[in-house]
C-alpha cells in the first residue's frame, strides 16, 4: 500500500519511491545541487547523516576559523554573501549564510540519515539507497530513485593514524575536528600532530591562548602568504592561471613566498619538490595560506619538530631521539572521502572515494550517478560541479516529464475517442 508524499512514495514496508533525484550530503554541495533543481521546478530529496546543514562547518571546525579564500571564490551559485561580508568572512557568517541559502531555496533536508549503501539495480534501472537512523540499525529505510548525487565531501571522515605508545600516553588526545579553541591549554605543551592549514592555524590559536605548541612537520610543506602586496594569492594564482603553464604559476608564486616570507627551511619547514598548484592537483594537498604562523614559528613561539617515533605516558620521542614533555596531542592528520564504505560501484569513483575523472570533467558517471564537491578546488569547484549536474538533471527531468504528459494524453485521447 503507497502513501503519497510531497515529491516521494512510502510504503508501509520502509522504501520510498523518490520522485527526482536523491542527494547525499546537506553540506554546501548538497545545498547548491538543491537550490538548482528549485529554480527549475525538479523535486528532490537530500539524506543528511547530522542533525543540521553544514555540519563539517557547525560541529567540527574551530571556534576562530575563517575563510581563507577571498569571499568571491566561497559564495554558492545563484545568491552571493550579504553585501557587509568581509573579505575573510568568519565561519559564523559563512554558516549564517548557508542557512539563509537552505530557507531562501525552501530546502529541507531529512537530518540524522546516514547512506549505509547504495547499489545500482540493472534489472529496474534505478538505485536503490539504504540510509539508517542516528546510528540505530533497526530503522532502516531504503530510497529507490533514478538519479543518485553523491555531496558527501572530501573530508567526511577524520583520518586518525596509528602511533607507536599513544595508548600509554596519559594526556589529551583529540582530532582537530573536535578542537574548538585553546582555551582548555593555558600554559600547556601541546604536540600538534600535522602541519596543513589545520595544524597551522590551530597552532596559532594555541599560542593566543598561552599554551606552547609544537608542530610536527614530518616530510614536506608549501607555506605562501595569504596575500601578496594586498591582493590575494590565491587570486593571483587563478589570474596567472589563465595566461600561463601551472609550472611558471608556481615558480612565480615560490619566488614570492620567498621574497615575502624569507628562507623557510631553516625553520624545519621543507618544500615539496613539486610546486603547490602542481601538488594540490596531482595529490590534493592543499598549500597553507599563512595566518601569521609563520611568524611565531620564526620567533621560537611556536616549535617545529620533526616525525614521532612513539609515545610514553607523559612525552614523546622523536625520529631525531629528541624527547618532549607533552600534556596534549591534537591530531591535525588531515581528512577523508567516506564514498568506498556505502557506495558499491568502481568505475566511476576511486578506491579512495574521489572521482577517477579529475575537473572538470568528475562530475557525471554512468546510469544517473552524480559527484559534487569532489574537485580539490574547494567551494568553487563545488559550486561548477553543482550548477552542471543541476542543469543535467534538469534537462532529463523535462523531457521525462514530458514525455510522460504525452503518453499520458494520447491515453487521454484515444478513451475519448473510444467513447464515441
Ligand atoms: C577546516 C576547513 C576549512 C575549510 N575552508 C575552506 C575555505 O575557506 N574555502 C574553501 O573553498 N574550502 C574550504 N574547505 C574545504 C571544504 O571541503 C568546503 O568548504 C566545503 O565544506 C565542501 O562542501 P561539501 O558539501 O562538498 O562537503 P561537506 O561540507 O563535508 O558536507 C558534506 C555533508 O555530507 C554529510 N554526509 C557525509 N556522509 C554521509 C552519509 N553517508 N549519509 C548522509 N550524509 C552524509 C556530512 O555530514 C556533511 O554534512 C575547508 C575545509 C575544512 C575542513
Ligand atoms: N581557514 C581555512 O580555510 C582552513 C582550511 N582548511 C582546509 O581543510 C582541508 C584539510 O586540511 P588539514 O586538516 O590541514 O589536512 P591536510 O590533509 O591538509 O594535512 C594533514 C597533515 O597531517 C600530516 N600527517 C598525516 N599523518 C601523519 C603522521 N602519521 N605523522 C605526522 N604527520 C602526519 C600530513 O603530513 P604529510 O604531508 O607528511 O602527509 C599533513 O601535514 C584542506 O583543504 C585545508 O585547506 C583547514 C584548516 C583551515
Ligand atoms: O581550503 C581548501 O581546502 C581548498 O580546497 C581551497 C583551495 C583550492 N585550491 C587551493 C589552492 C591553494 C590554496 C587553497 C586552495
Amino acid at each position: 500500500m503507497a502513501q503519497s508524499l510531497d515529491h516521494e512514495e512510502f510504503f508501509s514496508d520502509g522504501c520510498v519511491l523518490v520522485n527526482g533525484p536523491l542527494i547525499v550530503g546537506a553540506g554546501p554541495s548538497g545545498l547548491a545541487v538543491g537550490a538548482g533543481l528549485k529554480q527549475q521546478g525538479v523535486p528532490f530529496v537530500i539524506l543528511e547523516r547530522a542533525n543540521c546543514i553544514a555540519s563539517l562547518w557547525q560541529n567540527r571546525t574551530y571556534d576562530r576559523l575563517k575563510l581563507h579564500l577571498p569571499k568571491k571564490f566561497c559564495e554558492l551559485p545563484y545568491m552571493p554573501f550579504p553585501e557587509n561580508f568581509p573579505e575573510y568572512p568568519t565561519k559564523h557568517q559563512f554558516i549564517d549564510y548557508l542557512e539563509s541559502y537552505a530557507k531562501h531555496f525552501e530546502i529541507s533536508p531529512r537530518f540524522n540519515e546516514c547512506v549505509q549503501s547504495a547499489k545500482y539495480d540493472e534489472t529496474c534501472g534505478l538505485w536503490r539507497v539504504k540510509t539508517v537512523t542516528n546510528g540505530d540499525s533497526s530503522s532502516t529505510i531504503e530510497y529507490i530513485c533514478r538519479w543518485l548525487v553523491v555531496a558527501a565531501g572530501e573530508n567526511a571522515e577524520k583520518v586518525v593514524p596509528e602511533f607507536e605508545g599513544l595508548q600509554e600516553f596519559g594526556g589529551n588526545v583529540m582530532h582537530v575536528c573536535d578542537y574548538k579553541s585553546g582555551e582548555a591549554y593555558r600554559r600547556k605543551n601541546v604536540l600538534v600532530v600535522g602541519c596543513g592549514n589545520s595544524g597551522m592555524e590551530v597552532s596559532l590559536d594555541l599560542f593566543h591562548h598561552n599554551a606552547f605548541p609544537s608542530m610536527v612537520v614530518r616530510s614536506s610543506v608549501h607555506v605562501l602568504p595569504r596575500e601578496i602586496l594586498g591582493k590575494s594569492t590565491f587570486e593571483l594564482a587563478v589570474s596567472m592561471m589563465k595566461w600561463l603553464p601551472v609550472w611558471v604559476v608556481d615558480k612565480i608564486l615560490l619566488v614570492a613566498a620567498r621574497l615575502i616570507l624569507g628562507y623557510i627551511e631553516k625553520y624545519g619547514l621543507k618544500r615539496p619538490r613539486i610546486g603547490p598548484l602542481q601538488l594540490k592537483d596531482t595529490e590534493g594537498k592543499t598549500p597553507v595560506l599563512d595566518i601569521g604562523t609563520l611568524q611565531k614559528i620564526r620567533s621560537g613561539e611556536i616549535k617545529i619538530v620533526p616525525g614521532i617515533k612513539k609515545f610514553s605516558h607523559a612525552s614523546v620521542e622523536l625520529i631525531n631521539g629528541q624527547i618532549l614533555e607533552i600534556d596534549s596531542v591534537i591530531l591535525a592528520t588531515g581528512y577523508c572521502s567516506n564514498v568506498p564504505s556505502w557506495l558499491k560501484e568502481n568505475e566511476f569513483f576511486s578506491r579512495d572515494g574521489i572521482p577517477k575523472s579529475a575537473f572538470p570533467n568528475g562530475w557525471k558517471g554512468k546510469a544517473g550517478l552524480y559527484a559534487v564537491g569532489f574537485t580539490r578546488r574547494g567551494l568553487s569547484g563545488a559550486s561548477l560541479d553543482a550548477i552542471k549536474v543541476a542543469q543535467d538533471i534538469g534537462k532529463m527531468w523535462k523531457k521525462e516529464t514530458k514525455q510522460k504528459n504525452q503518453s499520458v494524453s494520447v491515453l487521454c485521447h484515444r478513451k475519448i475517442q473510444a467513447t464515441f
